[in-house]
């Protein structure tokens, strides 16, 4: 391919020497130079890609693109943005492979991965079949992997768009890649804006900055379309006026009248206007956050004209998606649920499902992720202590803090907030024993944070998960009952 061809488009500021120069690939990683690449320095966040120019050089790069004013002695592209550039190179270079697949963007601080879930099950239920990148795995093809970024950088997020053979792609986008770039180049059909919580504000600053960042998917819709957000929420309306400004068609989802999908807080159900006629859907999932959540989902299959009653059949057909709201069931009426829920919000609807649920008591594990957004902290801790019964504070990832630190974090929280309704513990898998163990008939225990992932620590248990220091502990239960 001609890196002329490449090129085109791009946000260019000088270049020389370009001729007709053939590309056999490109990166933005030095490591992976092959001799004919062209390699783009891109400024990263631990690294500024500009200092390993002579190592791609030496490796056999043909062409170098970044955002300095350099003299080499290989053609070089001086770029206002080379993340950008990486995006859109890349993608032509694949042949723009998002242009004949149906792409779906999922962005918002909570429900994107659940929302990418139902909008597959509804896929595939119908008769397409669907791949989906997001924080639990990159499933193409049917085959899945486990995923790195939730949403890839942009090298590999085309080659995925390229390799995949399904109609369909869903795409959980999150607020660093876009802020990075990792999806330029990349057509959207629909792009759902979820809603907005206090998170990421040491990567992002401020809300409107990370406002700011969300809101660049909708610069990358294509032609004909069609963004949905939730207007219940105060970034989901900030989004809508953002759209129509921009004169791009959306859609809403929200409990107030007059909305495209109204959610019906008290009939576990949704009421549809569009094209076709008006309509009452009963939805069969558990928590207010999913009935927004499926509704997302049932106004894709909208979109692409599936006949209602067909959506919710895929509805009922959604596995369960790892770590989000996934329940354990204990002998004596004892339920243990595991959540990724990592911020107020998230928290809210958690506790509150479970509350709806019938709980005698709850009982709640989380922690604070180290080198996070610290701002959220004290909104968590409230959120909890409005809702649930009993608290144990424990170890989240550290992410390099000192673990002696993190301790005095939660005993200065506990100290503060003391209301003989919490505890620290900080051993992730002691807490959880401690927290089953008081758990009494009706009661209902919920673990926060984690979710899927793995531990990045190593506890008493031994286990790698929650699900898997939960299932351990069930298992010792039912020996003991023995
Ligand atoms: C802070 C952050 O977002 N970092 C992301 C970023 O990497 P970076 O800026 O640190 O890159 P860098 O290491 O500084 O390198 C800069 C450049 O030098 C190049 N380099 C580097 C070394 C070398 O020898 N040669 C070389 O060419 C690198 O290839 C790169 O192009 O770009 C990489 C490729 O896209 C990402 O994998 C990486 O995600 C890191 C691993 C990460 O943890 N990111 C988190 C914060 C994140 O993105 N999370 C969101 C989800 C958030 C949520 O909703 O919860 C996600 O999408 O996963």
């Amino acid at each position: 391919m001609k890196l002329t061809d490449l090129l085109e488009d791009c946000d260019v500021l000088t270049e020389r020497n370009l001729a007709d120069i053939d590309v056999k690939g490109l990166t933005d990683d030095s490591r992976e130079i092959e001799p004919g690449y062209v390699f783009i320095a891109v400024q990263g966040y631990s690294h500024d890609g500009h200092q390993y120019i002579d190592e791609a050089i030496k490796r056999g790069a043909s062409v170098i693109i970044g955002e300095r004013s350099l003299s080499l002695d290989i053609p070089y592209v001086q770029v206002k943005c080379s993340k950008k550039v990486l995006g859109e190179m890349v993608s032509r270079f694949y042949g723009n492979p998002s242009k004949d697949k149906i792409v779906i963007g999922v962005t918002g601080s909570n429900g994107k991965t659940t929302t990418s879930y139902m909008i597959k099950a509804i896929f595939d239920q119908n008769g397409y079949r669907s791949s989906l990148i997001g924080t639990i795995e990159y499933l193409i093809n049917g085959k899945s992997s486990p995923s790195k970024n939730t949403t890839p950088g942009a090298v590999s997020l085309q080659r995925m768009l390229y390799e995949c053979e399904d109609d369909v792609i869903i795409i959980e986008v999150s607020s660093h890649a876009l802020k990075q770039h990792r999806v330029a180049g990349i057509q959207f059909d629909t792009v759902i804006f979820t809603n907005l919580d206090c998170e990421h504000l040491d990567y992002h600053h401020s809300m409107e900055d990370y406002f700011k960042a969300k809101s660049m998917i909708f610069d990358l819709l294509k032609k004909d379309g069609q963004a949905i957000v939730n207007t219940d929420d105060e970034w989901g309306r900030k989004a809508y006026q953002l759209l129509l400004k921009l004169g791009k068609p959306v859609l809403t989802v929200g409990t107030k009248p007059n909305q495209d999908i109204r959610i019906l807080p008290d009939q576990h159900g949704v009421y549809i206007k569009g094209n076709k006629a008006d309509e009452t859907l009963e939805l069969k999932i558990p928590g207010l956050h999913n009935r927004y959540n499926a509704a997302f989902a049932i106004m894709v299959g909208e979109l692409i004209g599936l006949e209602r009653q067909k959506s919710i059949y895929g509805l009922n057909h959604v596995e369960k998606v790892d770590g989000r709201f996934q329940i354990v069931y204990f002998p004596g009426n004892k339920n243990v649920v595991i959540d990724y829920a990592h911020t107020p919000n998230g928290f809210y609807h958690c506790l509150n499902t479970i509350k709806q649920c019938g709980a005698r008591r709850i009982i709640h594990v989380f922690g604070f992720r180290g080198m996070r957004d610290r701002s959220k902290r004290l909104m968590m801790m409230k959120q909890t202590l409005d809702v649930s019964d009993y608290y144990i504070l424990t170890f989240d990832d550290l992410n390099g803090i000192d673990p002696k630190e993190m301790e005095k974090t939660l005993f200065d929280f506990n100290t503060h907030y003391d209301e003989n309704r919490g505890d620290v513990i900080t051993d992730r898998t002691l807490a959880i024993e401690r927290a089953i163990e008081l758990a009494r008939e009706g009661d209902w225990v919920i673990i926060t944070g984690k979710g899927h992932e793995q531990y990045k620590l190593d506890f008493e248990w031994g286990t790698k998960t929650d699900l898997e220091t939960v299932e351990t502990i069930l298992h010792h239960t039912k020996e003991l009952s023995l």
